[in-house]
């Protein structure tokens, strides 16, 4: 594809030393490129980010204007990054840098009409897409009993990212559960229209369908964003590609980076074949390798390249880097998940002591972000300062949404998900009836929620005084949508108390065990205050829930923060670190356990073992534990099949203190690097009777990760405090144990499923008066009343600095043996 005049750029180019200088020759070429489609393989730390910065700049450079650039990444935090970056070598530049959600939403503000959306919709969340759904499956009167609400979303959300339509996939062979899901997807897309809202998936189908459906719109913005350029482009799915490939007709500029070995999101319909199709799809295609890695030592590069040759859908790549040996990869075997969190928080403690390292240097990568409430309360506890990247999390309190939900409502009257979560927020004698019934008259009117509130006197099942309850709350709805232009932090402050939601907090807050949601909403004010001030001139109400909507759990990740940073694998994905701990490297986690049924699952999953060790520069360390505790289930522990592929003979072996002699029986100390792990066999069944109850029917990471902001996690412990969800996991166990520490069975003698099963998380009927219990931050103490039944039972438990209260079902309380 070079064109003369892309030749004399080159030449151009050839002047601007300081963008090339630090680059190598093959980074340069790929730099250098101007015109024409580009593809570029490589694996981790081999500069594939550099390379689209340093690319950008240069097409500055070259006189190419800002606003025909595009640069898509995967996360929020990628973009920031990038966009300093830039600003480093091309100061004052104003390129779009973002995530394909966040493009899509913008686009789709511009030409909502043009899908049937007003320019004001709302972005569902994860947890609002779940009501929706809910909705919707009543309203298609399906039966849940082969297919739970969980799978028929999980169904409907593939399909979008396969760009299927409903009327598609009725016509498709299905299985019984997709043919339920198949009935609810055209019930839950009317719905949604009629609320003016999207989920996730939408964003980017209905930009894909605008595109594909308006030939003269897509030529106007291929026109428009001359070069795209996509970072991590292992991890698009179909919409995605669909996306960028329809602003690529008529100028083919597009350059993509990848590394399938990195392919971490096959749950959420990522495809790998964009990337080996993307010869195919451009033939002019433009392809670079690099193969220098500059982030790793040898020691990291071997461990994890011996791991990724184990799968077997992959093409082999060779990295070689010039860096320094560096120490050698320790794998380390920890007692508990305390023990692990306190050593670890040790040796964070001793290095910074010792000046060898700064808080910032260190990163702890898990597979769930539950196994990061240990490792808090051990690095609070000794001072250290930690970061956990874990945005999301903020925005899914139940005070938080409550408080957002007001203003979806101001700002979409449509949004019923909104109106269904405050309408009886704080309690305004407005049952679950009437709630139900004014959701029927929408449907049967097509009309939004609060449309049928306000029509209530129309509505002949409900009650008088039903009707004037449901009046009292429209007139306050009314009194605060009035503000709706007043700046953000006045208006939130006017929801809070108009709506009584300020008093509503103060009296039921005791009730929580150790959270402030009026803290919370402060913070929450905070933010809009701090929105104000750095819009003031466009900060609408519906950009500031766009950007919570779309928020990312890397969000809140300072890298130059002196502090250490938690985060889950997902989330680690084209960061670097000097030092890395990667914790629960253990059966069933990591292989998660429902990864077990799928190969290519399973490849998955080591890709993102893979993925976490290279995101060490000098020093590694993976660990795993004899026993762990996981939403208060205390569990023997089997180490991860992983472990058993990496060059354990060129690994430090260290093993704790206590019971050394599991360890030698264990490993083969001979250096052949083969494992003896113990004996069980576990049946389908018993898997099912003891896992750890993510919500059984999801799909594998739905609930676990916290990646981009767009799945949020589900954990019961983080949830909605009146979700009785957790509890009904717990109550359905089988009083099997008395106590936490009677029920471990000693690992060596473990054989059979049946062993595994009898170690069970405590019955709430294991909490006595009396009774010793140890809590994440407060430490041993001893319960003085338990009062309650079923999810409300209580606790009063008496701790070294005094006496706190907790809901059984959901709290994070031990029984100590
Ligand atoms: N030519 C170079 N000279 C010096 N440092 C380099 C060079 N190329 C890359 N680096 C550095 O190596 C590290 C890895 O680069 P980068 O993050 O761009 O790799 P990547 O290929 O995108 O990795 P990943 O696949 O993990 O996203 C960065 O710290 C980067 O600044
Ligand atoms: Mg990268």
């Amino acid at each position: 594809m070079d064109d003369p005049d892309s030749a004399a750029r080159d030449d151009a180019g050839h002047n601007n030393h300081a963008l090339l200088r630090e680059l190598t020759a093959p980074q340069c070429d790929a730099v250098q490129h101007v015109d024409g489609p580009m593809l570029i393989l490589a694996g981790p730390g081999s500069g594939k980010t550099r390379v689209v910065t340093h690319r950008i700049a240069y097409l500055l450079s070259q006189g190419i204007p800002d606003w025909q650039i595009a640069a898509l990444t995967f996360t929020n935090k990628a973009a920031d990054e990038m966009r300093l970056r830039l600003d480093k070598l091309a100061p004052g530049q104003n390129v779009w840098m973002g995530t394909f959600h966040r493009f899509c939403a913008q686009l789709l503000r511009r030409y909502a009409s043009m899908v049937g959306l007003q320019e004001n919709y709302s972005i569902y969340d994860t947890s609002d897409s779940k009501q929706a759904m809910k909705r919707a499956i009543e309203a298609a009167g399906v039966s849940t009993t082969h297919a739970s609400p969980d799978q028929i979303a999980g169904v409907i959300s593939k399909a979008k990212n396969k760009l299927v339509t409903p009327e598609v996939m009725q016509g498709q062979m299905l299985s019984p559960k997709e043919t339920v899901a198949a009935k609810v997807y055209p019930v839950y897309q009317r719905q949604l229209l009629t609320a003016n809202a999207v989920d996730f998936d939408d964003l980017l189908l209905h930009v894909a369908n605008l595109l594909r459906h308006n030939p003269e719109l897509r030529g106007e913005l291929d026109q428009r964003f001359r070069y795209i350029l996509v970072d991590e482009y292992q991890d698009t799915n179909l919409a995605q590609y669909a996306i960028v490939r329809a602003l690529s007709i008529d100028h083919p500029n597009l350059s993509v980076t990848g590394d399938p070995d990195q392919s971490i999101y096959g749950w959420r319909g990522a495809d790998l074949n964009n990337i080996l199709d993307f010869e195919k799809d451009y033939p002019a295609v433009k392809t670079v390798r690099l193969e220098q890695n500059y982030r790793s030592t040898p020691n990291v590069l071997r461990v994890a390249d011996q791991l990724i040759r184990h799968n077997r859908r992959r093409k082999q790549k060779d990295l070689f880097t010039d860096n320094d040996e560096g120490e050698p990869v320790i794998l380390r075997w920890y007692e508990n998940g305390y023990e692990e969190a306190d050593s670890i928080a040790d040796e964070i403690v001793a290095a910074i002591a010792s000046d060898r390292a700064r808080p910032n240097d260190f990163a702890i990568f898990c597979r769930m972000n539950s196994l990061t409430r240990s490792l808090e309360h051990a690095l609070r506890g000794r001072g250290v300062p930690y970061q956990i990247v874990n945005g999301v999390e903020f925005y899914q309190r139940k005070e938080i949404k409550d408080v957002l939900a007001y203003l979806h409502l101001v700002n979409n009257p449509g949004h019923d998900v909104a109106l269904s979560r405050v309408i009886n927020t704080p309690t305004r004698g407005i049952g679950a009836k009437t709630v139900q019934r004014l959701q029927e008259f929408a449907d049967r009117h097509n009309v939004p929620m609060l449309e049928a509130a306000r029509r209530a006197e129309e509505i002949e099942s409900l009650a008088k005084r039903s009707v004037t309850m449901v009046q009292k709350f429209v007139a306050i709805y009314d009194r605060i949508a009035a503000r709706a232009t007043a700046p953000l932090e006045e208006l939130m402050r006017f929801v809070v108390q108009e709506s009584q939601y300020d008093k509503y907090l103060e009296k039921t807050s005791d009730e929580s065990d150790d959270s402030s949601p009026l803290g919370n909403v402060d913070e929450l004010i905070s933010a809009a205050v701090d929105f104000d001030r750095r819009h003031p001139d466009d900060g609408s109400l519906e950009a500031f829930l766009e950007q919570v909507a779309l928020v990312s759990d890397t969000d809140a990740f300072e890298e130059n923060d002196q502090r250490v940073t938690l985060m889950t694998l997902h989330a680690s994905k084209g960061l670097e670190f000097p030092r890395v701990f990667i914790v629960g490297v253990e059966d069933d986690l990591l292989p998660h356990k429902r990864s077990k049924e799928d190969d290519a699952q399973f490849e998955e999953e080591r890709r993102l073992l893979f993925v976490g060790i290279t995101r060490a520069k000098e020093w590694l360390q993976l660990s795993c534990c004899k026993r762990r505790m996981i939403r208060g289930d205390t569990r023997p522990v089997i180490p991860s099949p992983f472990l058993n592929e990496l060059p354990l003979e060129e690994m430090k072996r260290i093993e704790s203190a206590v019971e050394r002699n599991f360890f030698d029986s264990h490993i083969d100390q001979s250096g052949s690097g083969d494992w003896d792990l113990p004996a069980i066999q576990i049946g389908d069944d018993a898997q099912a009777d003891v896992s750890f109850d993510f919500g059984a029917n999801q799909d594998v990471n739905q609930d676990i990760n916290q990646d981009d902001g767009f799945e949020p996690s589900d954990e019961p412990s983080r949830q909605t405090k009146e979700s009785t969800a957790a509890f009904e996991a717990v109550a359905d166990e089988p009083a099997a144990a008395t106590s936490a520490s009677d029920s471990i069975p000693d690992i060596g003698k473990l054989k059979t499923a049946a062993d595994l099963m009898s170690a069970k998380r405590p019955p709430l009927s294991a909490f006595r008066e009396g009774t010793t219990v140890r809590h994440f931050d407060y430490g041993e103490g001893t319960i003085l009343a338990v009062s309650g039944l079923g999810p409300k039972r209580m606790a009063r438990v008496r701790f070294a600095d005094g006496e706190h209260n907790f809901r059984l079902a959901f709290a994070k309380l031990e029984v100590v043996g």
